[in-house]
């Protein structure tokens, strides 16, 4: 039996996916039924890195989201439009879908999944979190016994290059995003990396899958690494850190359904076990009850780790379609849908305000040089509830005293109160910085 595969884009996951579906030795045998019947571009005169059939390569993508020879499309394209359209055009004519594309999933999952229960077909994403990673699935089917509390990863593999080589070697940030670039890393429009967008995109997701509801995407707080500084990495450094860029999805309080989910660069303990996941490496840590923690790792971007996912899901549908998806069982005359494969998520998740967020902070102060200056601050930070773990005067910048602040756990709104009363202060020069710390 031939399974055909309609793929939309043949850009770096897109090759990465034809690479592993015409090599198919020594790979799970159900791949020598999945053939590539088309494949959607957007250039037909590109040079290409592999070879497809002339005649299976178009321009024309609604011609495969509607070709009825067609079982499986595979979306590749990215961005929002027209990837949208096909892929609910390509459900509305029936075909299971295997998307990368976590922008669009993270915006449309709602019309997207809803269609898709319509239709009675599946809509796959392990390649949209983690690339290479298998995080989706062990959410949706081996995690599916505990109750979930948290979810932290470092999930934007273009970020964590450019924090890493930042920490290591120093480095200009241009150079290190046009290296990240080169190696296929980044999304075409590289903001996405480095404002936490698609790191924001992808937390949503884990976090509907973990906690069992839909995520509004304004409600995701996000943070780039635009104004982490080689300053900030070398204190960080000093104090037994070092930065990341976080995603991070969990239970607001024991007593409340409020989610926090946020995107921010983050000081951790270089004892943590995400502080050692370095270059394009991603790495999720899941906490539940009553597995406690589970972490997985693996290159999250670049052709032939996202293909890996991408593949494994047209490997799942394949396999679904070997043993007669539809044919058995059907509800109002649509296939029944595996619930553990599917996302069937109807409600909303609350999440709670960023004021009411407990953490520890990181802040650098640039201060006149006067006797007194730290008790000031200590008294503005005390007036407010926020206690001091350290009090680092560090030595002088551009002719002010550099004072570095780590607070133990305290509720953002008192510090960013405290923070606007420090920054009135005769003898603060500036609030030269402001992270958060786990
Ligand atoms: N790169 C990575 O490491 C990862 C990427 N992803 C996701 O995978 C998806 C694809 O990313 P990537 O492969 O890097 O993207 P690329 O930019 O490398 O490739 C995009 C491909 O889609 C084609 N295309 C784009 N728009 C259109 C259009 N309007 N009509 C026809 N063809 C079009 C392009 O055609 P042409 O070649 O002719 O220009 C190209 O082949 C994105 O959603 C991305 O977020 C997910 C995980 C990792
Ligand atoms: N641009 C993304 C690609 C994978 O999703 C990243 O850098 O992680
Ligand atoms: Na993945």
């Amino acid at each position: 039996m031939a399974f055909k595969v309609g793929l939309l884009g043949l850009g770096t996951v897109g090759v990465g996916t034809v690479e592993i579906l015409q090599n198919p030795a020594q790979r799970h045998p159900l791949l020598q039924d999945v053939v590539i019947h088309k494949v959607g571009v957007r250039s037909l005169d590109k040079s290409r890195s592999i070879t497809v059939p002339t005649d299976s390569l178009t321009t024309d993508l609604e011609s495969i989201v509607t070709d009825p020879d067609i079982d499986i499309v595979v979306e590749v394209i990215g961005g929002l439009e027209p990837a949208r359209s096909l892929m609910l055009k390509a459900i509305e004519h029936g075909k299971h879908v295997v998307t990368a594309n976590k922008a669009a999933i993270a915006r449309f999952g709602d019309e997207i999944f809803t269609a898709a229960a319509e239709a009675g077909v599946y809509v796959l994403l392990e390649a949209a979190v983690g690339g290479g990673i298998p995080v989706i699935e062990p959410l949706k089917q081996s995690l599916c016994a505990n109750r979930l509390n948290t979810v932290i990863g470092i999930i934007n593999g273009t970020t964590n290059y450019i924090l890493t080589r930042m920490q290591l070697e120093g480095g200009d940030f241009a150079d290190i995003l046009a290296d990240a670039q080169t190696l296929g890393y980044a999304e075409a429009d590289p903001t996405a990396d480095i404002d936490g967008l698609d790191a924001a995109d992808k937390i949503a997701i884990l976090a509907a899958l973990s906690f069992g509801g839909r995520i509004k995407l304004p409600d995701v707080h996000c943070e780039g690494i635009r104004h982490v500084s080689a300053v900030e990495i070398a204190y960080a450094e000093k104090l037994g850190f070092v930065i990341k860029l976080l995603a991070i999805a969990r239970r607001a309080s024991e007593t409340t359904d409020q989610l926090e989910v946020r995107v921010h660069p983050t000081l951790v303990p270089k004892s943590h076990p995400l502080a050692s996941v370095n270059d394009v490496y991603n790495a999720i840590l899941i906490e539940g009850d009553p597995i406690g923690q589970v972490m997985f790792f693996g290159r999250g971007a670049g052709a032939g780790p996202t293909a890996s996912a991408v593949v494994s899901d047209i490997l799942n549908i394949a396999a679904l379609l070997t043993i007669g998806h539809g044919e058995a069982k059907q509800v109002d005359g649509k296939p029944l849908l595996d619930p553990l494969l599917a996302c069937s998520h109807q409600h909303y998740c609350a999440i709670a305000p960023m004021a009411d967020l407990v953490t520890r902070f990181y802040a650098r102060f640039l201060t006149k040089d006067y006797p007194g200056v730290i008790g000031k601050l200590g008294t503005c930070f005390g007036d407010h509830d926020v206690s001091l773990e350290s009090v680092v005067q560090a030595g002088m910048r551009d002719g002010f005293a550099e004072i570095v602040v780590v607070t133990h756990d305290v509720r953002e709104g008192n510090f960013r109160t405290a923070l606007e009363e420090i920054q009135a202060l005769p003898t603060i020069a500036t609030v030269a910085s402001v992270l958060r710390v786990l």
